[in-house]
């Protein structure tokens, strides 16, 4: 039982349409994203981000990446702004991240792909009653997604790189409190924006994608720390090192790259 889906050979992005035929559907992510092709829009107005710091749960590992979990009961953490009709709740934010030196984010930018990339989920809460259905909805889900690239140590990512080891096997998680994911921002709030999907199965076409252009900078060691997570539980013999948990660019279709630069 559980998730017959991963990252390898068998299981990976290239076999997902069998389970989840959506996988070749009309508004799938990531997409590679052409800066020159992105098409400015004067409705666009600046996102907002409000995060709270109390609302931050757990961390945990899920068997296909790190997710912080949030209390999305109430407001208190909210993107709203740019694309948006209304404020949506901060429900998690978890990685995609690549192998030693290699590339891991899920976007590209004129087909360059940066080392991580960072989700950070919330719904819509105004129009739909549960996470859950948002999470089916062509508006119930707005991503924020910020590159993760390699240089000096991020001051702030050491408060979640310290904990990995805590969470090392699928299954595995522990109480993170008090945490407040502005520390992770960029300064320039500049992004693209494009309707697209979740990146792993089910991949349901509910993400209003709002991508930073400004990646933030972290060390080769911090990428390093999240390559001592395991795809697989404490008690599974193979150990597998989780690493390039990301799908690759999927087809743009007939959708259109909008930008606020
Ligand atoms: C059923 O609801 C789901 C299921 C998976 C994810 C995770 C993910 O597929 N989506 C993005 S974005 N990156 C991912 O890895 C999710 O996140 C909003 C919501
Ligand atoms: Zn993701």
């Amino acid at each position: 039982t559980g998730d017959h889906w991963g990252y390898g050979k068998e299981d990976g992005p290239s076999a997902w349409h069998r389970h989840y035929p959506v996988a070749k559907g009309s508004r799938q992510s990531p997409i590679d994203i052409i800066p020159d092709e992105a098409r400015r829009d004067s409705s666009l107005g600046p996102i907002f981000l409000k995060y709270d710091r109390c609302t931050s749960l757990s961390i945990a590992n899920n068997g296909h990446s790190v997710v912080v979990e949030f209390d999305d009961s109430d407001d208190r953490s909210v993107i709203q702004g740019g694309p948006l009709d209304n404020p949506y709740r901060l429900k998690q934010f978890h990685f995609h991240w690549g192998g030693k030196g290699c590339e891991g984010s899920e976007h590209t930018v004129a087909g360059v792909g940066y080392a991580s990339e960072l989700h950070l989920v919330h719904w819509n809460a105004v129009k739909y009653t549960t996470y859950e259905d948002a999470a089916t909805a062509p508006d119930g889900l707005a991503v924020l997604g910020i590159f993760l690239e390699q240089g000096d140590d991020h001051r702030w990512l050491h408060t979640i790189t310290d904990v990995l080891y805590m969470v090392k096997f699928k299954g595995s998680a522990t109480n993170f409190k008090g945490f407040n994911p502005k520390c992770l921002l960029p300064s320039n709030l500049h992004y693209w924006t494009y309707l697209g999907s979740l990146t792993t199965p089910p991949l349901h076409e509910s993400v209003i994608w709002i991508v930073l252009k400004e990646p933030i900078v972290v060390s080769e060691k911090q990428l390093g720390m999240f390559r001592i997570l395991q795809f697989s539980g404490e008690e599974e013999d193979q150990r597998m090192r989780m690493e390039n948990n990301f799908r690759p660019p999927q087809p743009l279709k007939e959708r259109i790259l909008k930008k606020r630069c």
